[in-house]
């Protein structure tokens, strides 16, 4: 069983400290914590500094990864590829990142599983550079699923996407979870999408944690004042799913 912990993680750029003191209980196989907070909150730099990108104090434990499997991959908010590949060779090289370029039948069989699930096997031999906002969005989505990580961590993977491609991709991150048993880190500023798809939130304001737990616990009416500034409030949708009600910015 693979699990992800964080103690006492900062960021630092330079001598501007970003991020201080976040901390996590054990975070087990298949969870999807959603990562939330206002613009600038730290949510990317978060993520680089688990990926071993940034600099900071603090420790990162991951354990259970099987020898030479794929333990972690980040997939970052700006995916825009300049290079001459084709949808399909930039995914067949994410597969096959570090190791030897022989590409087997089944990895291809995989690619074309994978592109089918996100739609975009009509974009296949297109050139990256011929893409729209989305269409590249999904691109970066298939290179980071197609590495089969233990623990993805995904920033703000929908926010070139229309919603029906949101609910897609989400449900999609949502079912490998529980059944590959990944553990998915997922920055969103929709919080219903956090609500709907999420276990747990770690919501961050200013640089330092303001709360974890469980989705339902997390985002409510004091969440919602305190950390985004707005006036507003969850309830239950006639589907029984909570769902957030706003009523509009404070001063
Ligand atoms: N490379 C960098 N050097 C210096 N400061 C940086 C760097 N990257 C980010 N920052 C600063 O760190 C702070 C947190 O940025 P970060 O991108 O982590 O926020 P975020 O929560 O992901 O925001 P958003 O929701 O707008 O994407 C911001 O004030 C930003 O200006």
């Amino acid at each position: 069983m693979v699990s992800l912990a964080i103690e006492g993680l900062g960021v630092r750029y330079g001598r501007t400290q970003i991020l201080t003191d976040i901390t996590t209980p054990v975070i087990h196989d298949g969870s999807i914590i959603a990562v939330i907070g206002p613009n600038a909150a730290g949510k990317s730099s978060l993520f680089r500094r688990i990926a071993g990108l940034a600099a900071g104090e603090g420790q990162v434990h991951i354990e259970g990864v099987p020898d030479g499997e794929q333990a972690l991959v980040y997939l970052p908010q700006d995916t825009s590829a300049s290079a001459a590949l084709t949808v399909f060779e930039s995914v067949v090289l994410a597969a096959k990142q570090g190791r030897s370029l022989k590409v087997t039948a089944e990895e291809l069989e995989r690619i074309d599983e994978l592109l089918d699930s996100l739609r975009i096997t009509s974009l296949a031999s297109r050139y990256l550079a011929e893409l729209s906002g989305g269409q590249r969005q999904l691109v970066g989505i298939a290179q980071s699923l197609i590495r089969r990580p233990h623990i993805l961590l995904m920033d703000e993977p929908t926010a070139a996407l229309d919603l029906h491609r949101q609910m897609e991709v989400l449900s999609l991150v949502r079912r490998l979870a529980d059944e590959r048993r990944m553990i998915v880190m997922i920055a969103l500023h929709d919080l219903n999408h956090a609500l709907g798809y999420c276990d747990q939130a770690l919501a961050i304001s200013q640089g330092r944690m303001h709360r974890f737990g469980p989705c339902a616990t997390i985002i409510d009416e004091h969440l919602l004042e305190q950390v985004y500034r707005v006036d507003g409030h969850v309830e239950r949708n006639s589907l029984g799913q909570p769902q957030v009600v706003l009523k509009g910015p404070l001063l």
